[in-house]
């Protein structure tokens, strides 16, 4: 049996690493093909609203420079007390740097005057699927939570250190990878595209 060849619209090592995984267990039947295997392009401009307009942008540009499907990831941190901030500004909340420890220093300080029981936050992941053609499916997936003001944990990244998913006493970056991707946003959103991939590219 070939595999289906998809083409993965992300430049961060971290995320792609956690893709590859869930991918390779929710839907085996495809063959996941990096950025650096297609001919070289800039960085997608993320100017959408939402997070499911800039997967979209991501996934698009892969699909038509590649003529292979492509999926994308759009993810960040809504923190309720700052009115659901970062959210699609999470990769450079502190700046252009993208310095995952300057962003989450910078929610904390931002955080530092709201009470304990006010902390509710939630990571959100919008998956993206483009097809050659430009047909266009997304979903979205959520893990509630609340931050932590002393970041713990070496796993995972970007806002992991501080983020405690709900019933858990463990942040997302003291988890292993897999009790991560059992209930992260990246996780559901993706083992819904999965259903999405399966159908569309077998019957493509
Ligand atoms: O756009 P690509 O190339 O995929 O890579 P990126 O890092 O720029 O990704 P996003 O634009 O989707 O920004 C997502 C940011 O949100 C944060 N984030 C998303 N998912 C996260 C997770 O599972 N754990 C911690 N932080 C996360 C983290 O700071 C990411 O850099
Ligand atoms: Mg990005």
């Amino acid at each position: 049996m070939s595999l289906t060849r998809v083409v993965l619209a992300s430049r961060n090592a971290k995320k792609i690493a956690e893709l590859r995984r869930i991918l390779a267990v929710a839907v085996p039947q495809i063959e996941v093909v990096g950025l650096d295997e297609v001919p070289p392009y800039p960085d997608t401009v993320e100017d959408g609203a939402t997070f499911a307009e800039n997967a979209v942008l991501k996934a698009r540009e892969a699909a038509e420079i590649s003529g292979l499907p492509a999926i994308a990831d759009d993810s960040g941190i809504a923190v309720d007390a700052l009115n659901g901030m970062p959210g699609v500004l999470s990769a450079r909340w502190a700046g252009r740097a993208k310095d995952d420890e300057a962003n989450l220093r910078l929610v904390l300080e931002q955080v530092a005057d709201v009470p304990d029981t006010r902390l509710g936050a939630a990571f959100v992941c919008a998956a993206a699927l483009v097809l050659p053609s430009g047909a266009t499916h997304v979903v979205e997936g959520r893990m509630e939570g609340s931050l932590v003001r002393d970041p713990r944990g070496t796993n995972g990244f970007g806002y992991d250190p501080i983020f405690l998913p709900s019933g858990s006493v463990l942040t997302s970056a003291e988890m292993t990878a897999a009790d991560k991707d059992a209930i992260s946003h990246r996780g559901k959103a993706f083992r819904a595209l999965a259903e999405v991939l399966a159908t569309t590219l077998t019957t493509a």
